[in-house]
């Protein structure tokens, strides 16, 4: 409605400028003349252009000419005013526009709703000047105004224009005509709905007095409205109920099966559980997956018991010796260096027995080197046979050389392993014709010493395991000569 009506004054302001830059109407205000009027301002002119009237006035806001009809148009045919109904002096001044100079082809020109002596009219008035707007120094010459009754045939065509079923009511005494409910109108140019389902506009004068009321009613909803409008409110409760049911199945189906299967990956690489398996309850293609992911589980502890596997193998070759299989020199040191420390700690007895094959590079040569290694094995066999329930190891720390490392075992036990040693290798009787035995035999040193505090002098050294050994090796290299075939125990005090 706004822009119908804003429309409309423009359109009243275009037909004004058109007629008011003339040369002919410049011409006339200068030397005014009825063969103008008469071929350009007839009745028939007027009323085809949707206008009422028309008034010339002059550079003092004087009227040179004016034509116009009364409010009334059913009896227009011979309604021509006698007495114009609008030269009220001080509408006249609203409708002068003082002459003018135009300023970049700018002029003013006026354009509104007034209340006349009959009604109200709208009215658009541009000063004069001729078609070319003259030189920049050339004044406007009088005032051009058009105007039009607010009539019913114009609200007729205002609704024609605007589909609505306007009603306008002439406010007869202004803002007092107008009822409370339309006040706030007086402060806002859009339309206002009240409680009634109407939407109302005012039509205001150039003092923004208002003059019309124009006003729609909405039609109250109808039973089919409601009816439509519950048809509407239930598609979309089923629509949000089917959204919410299909939320509902994503979730169980889709989110809450993936969730836990991101969760059960998670524990597994967190904690490195690869044995445990995802279990999951859902549709073909999530425990498809999740049964892919358990392969690949599978695969992955495959590959870590094969590794581990290899791990042990790789340590226990690093650990052992090739031909014996007996623990190497490497690991009987640090075997040496952990028991030293528990027996320390335990306060227990620590023994150190070293076994030496007697002349064996005669084996070798007598037998060959392959039977002297087999000899090696068997007599390794044997004395690992022998190593007691206790925390103990049995090394082959040289080539024909061995040891037993014992911890917990008395002086005197000792005493009799390596007696029980010496007596074993004998009574394998393998022939040795280099030995002065005739079969092999071997030679066995040993200490065994108690390893709490306080502890014997010569092994408050940096390394009293050194001291030790040379103990053992010395009581060995006593009994090689001695004769062989025989074991003693060291004194760890002479070192
Ligand atoms: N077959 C074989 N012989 C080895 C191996 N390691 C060392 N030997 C031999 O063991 C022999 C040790 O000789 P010696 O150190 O002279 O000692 P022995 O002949 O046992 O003399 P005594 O110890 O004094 O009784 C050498 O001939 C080495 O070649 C081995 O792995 N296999």
């Amino acid at each position: 409605m706004e822009k119908v009506l804003s429309h409309r004054l423009a359109v009243y302001e275009s037909r004004v400028a058109d007629n008011a830059l003339w040369n002919d109407a410049f011409e006339f205000v200068t030397q005014p003349n009825d063969t103008f009027i008469k071929s350009n301002f007839d009745r028939r002119t007027l009323i085809d252009n949707d206008l009422d009237g028309v008034i010339f006035l002059d550079t003092q806001g004087k009227v040179i000419w004016q034509y116009g009809l009364h409010f009334d148009h059913e009896t227009r045919a011979d309604s021509q005013l006698t007495e114009p109904p609008i030269i009220g002096a001080q509408l006249l001044q609203a409708f002068y526009i003082e002459p003018q100079r135009p300023a970049q082809g700018l002029f003013e020109t006026r354009t509104g709703y007034v209340r006349a002596s009959e009604g109200a009219l709208v009215y658009s008035a541009s000063p004069i000047f001729p078609t070319n707007l003259g030189d920049d120094e050339l004044k406007s010459r009088g005032t051009l105004v058009m105007w039009a009754w607010l009539d019913d045939q114009y609200f007729q065509s205002l609704a024609e224009q605007t589909k609505l079923d306007v009603t306008a009511r002439y406010l007869v005494q202004g803002e007092e005509s107008l009822e409370s409910s339309w006040r706030h109108l007086l402060v806002q140019s859009e339309g206002l709905r009240n409680a009634d389902d109407q939407l109302a506009w005012l039509l205001k004068d150039i003092n923004g007095e208002p003059v019309y009321l124009l006003s729609i009613q909405f039609e109250p909803l109808g039973p089919e409205y409601q009816l439509f409008s519950q048809a509407i409110l239930v598609g979309v409760i089923a629509a949000l109920l089917l959204i919410v049911g299909l939320a509902l199945v994503v979730k169980v189906w889709l989110v809450n099966p993936l969730t836990a299967i991101g969760r059960q990956m998670d524990d597994i690489t967190e904690f490195g559980t690869y044995e445990d398996r995802l279990s999951v309850r859902s549709y073909g293609e999530l425990e498809q997956l999740a049964s892919q992911f358990n392969l690949l589980l599978d695969e992955v502890c495959r590959q870590q018991d094969l590794a581990r596997k290899k791990h042990a193998k790789l340590h226990l070759a690093s650990i052992s010796d090739g031909l014996t299989g007996l623990a190497n020199r490497r690991y009987l040191d640090q075997f040496m260096d952990e028991s030293w420390e528990k027996a320390k700690a335990q306060r227990a007895t620590y023994s150190l027995i070293l076994i030496d094959i007697d002349f064996f590079k005669k084996y070798n040569d007598n037998y060959g080197h392959a039977a002297g290694d087999r000899v090696l094995s068997q007599v390794a066999q044997l004395l690992q046979s022998f190593q007691p329930n206790l925390e103990a190891l049995t090394a082959r720390y040289g080539g024909e050389e061995f040891s037993m490392v014992i911890v917990g075992a008395s002086r005197e036990a000792v005493a009799t392993l390596c007696s029980s040693l010496c007596a074993a290798v004998r009574e394998q009787k393998i022939a040795h014709l280099g030995s002065s035995f005739g079969h092999l035999t071997v030679s066995v040193g040993a200490v065994s010493l108690f390893a709490g505090e306080p502890l014997p002098e010569s092994l408050g050294g940096p390394n009293p395991l050194r001291t030790i050994f040379k103990a053992a090796d010395s009581a060995l290299y006593q009994v090689k000569n001695s004769g062989r075939n025989n074991y003693k125990m060291g004194v760890i005090d002479e070192y």
